[in-house]
């Protein structure tokens, strides 16, 4: 049996559907992991299997939304995802077209395309006619020499089985990246808890610049399909937990309740979630061991 295996980066700009994209194509049988193999760059978001084939999505945080300081430092990261891809699909909304930020992405493509598999797919194309796909798909095919074009609509689904196959048969040949059973629910833990963390940082980055991490204690399935997650906040100080927790814990109420929509999201289901604040010294060390299991959650932080 000839295996495949490869990176896969979605780039487009903001709204144009990656997330949406993702979720679809990693399906069911699919788990999300973040471990750092092979790329240095560039964070893993979802691995998918394909007959054969094992596509491994990279993530591309804020190409073109910069949201914090180190702006700069971010969206060449993301770029970086791009370069490290095998193969890169460019996603574009249909109804807005050939626009200035996709000319700009357009420009980038033409320096670290080359050598590279670079794949079109319109989407959202529930929104729009026939004929203005048409000529959409040729005016982008003459910006750029795309392999191919895939009209798609993400939301919901038309499309994506075709784009995935093509994916899959895209990739060079060689073992996989990850052995089946490691895309297990460890990383899921992480990922959960790196959504907290992330809602912690937005709230306080004046106040508490990356001095806290956060760890996933216990996961629950319940019976009636929802999740209960407990989580544990760990600071440096105790003048930091009272930062954390807000006035009548009102901080980490606002946190606890976006983390959780976000998490309910991403998996899909109902969620539970508790968080706990607790003074831990020397977190620093415990962000190595996140970075010896593979993940580096510090990406874009600087
Ligand atoms: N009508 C329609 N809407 C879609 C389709 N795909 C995605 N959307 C919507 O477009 C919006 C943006 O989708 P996301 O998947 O969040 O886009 P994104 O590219 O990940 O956005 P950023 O995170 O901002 O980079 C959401 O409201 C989706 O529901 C589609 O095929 N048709």
């Amino acid at each position: 049996m000839t295996t495949r295996a490869g990176f896969v980066a979605l780039i487009g700009e903001p709204n144009a559907g990656k997330s949406t994209l993702l979720n679809r194509m990693v399906g069911a049988k699919v788990s999300i992991v973040t471990h750092k193999v092979q790329t240095t760059r560039s964070r893993i978001r979802g691995v998918a299997i394909e007959s054969d084939s094992q596509l491994v999505f990279v993530d591309t945080p804020g190409l073109f939304k910069p949201r914090r300081r180190l702006d700069r430092a971010m969206v060449a990261a993301a770029w970086g995802g791009a370069s490290d891809a095998d193969v890169v699909v460019l996603l574009i909304e249909a109804h807005r077209g050939l626009t200035e930020g996709v000319e700009a992405i357009l420009e980038r493509l033409r320096e670290i395309g080359e050598g590279r598999r670079v794949a079109l797919a319109i989407n959202k194309i529930d929104r729009v006619k026939a004929e203005t796909l048409l000529s959409l798909s040729q005016s982008l095919n003459e910006a750029y020499p795309f392999e191919e074009t895939f009209m798609i609509s993400a939301e919901k689904g038309y499309g994506v089985k075709e784009l995935r196959t093509f994916l899959a048969s895209a990739l060079p040949e060689g073992p996989w990246l990850y052995p089946e059973d490691q895309i297990a629910d460890l990383p899921m833990r992480m990922i959960a808890a790196e959504m907290t963390r992330e809602k912690l940082t937005l709230r306080l980055h004046q106040e508490l610049p990356y001095q806290l991490t956060v760890e996933t204690e216990t996961w629950e399935e319940r019976k009636d399909g929802s999740a209960r997650i407990d989580q544990i906040v760990y600071v440096s100080r105790t003048g930091h937990k009272g930062i954390v927790l807000g006035n009548k814990g009102e901080t980490i109420k606002a946190v606890g309740q976006a983390a959780r929509v976000e998490i309910e999201e991403f998996l899909g289901r109902r969620v539970h979630l508790f968080l706990q604040v607790k003074v831990r010294e020397g977190w620093l060390d415990e962000s190595e061991r996140y970075s010896e299991m593979g993940l580096d959650f510090r990406d874009g932080d600087g």
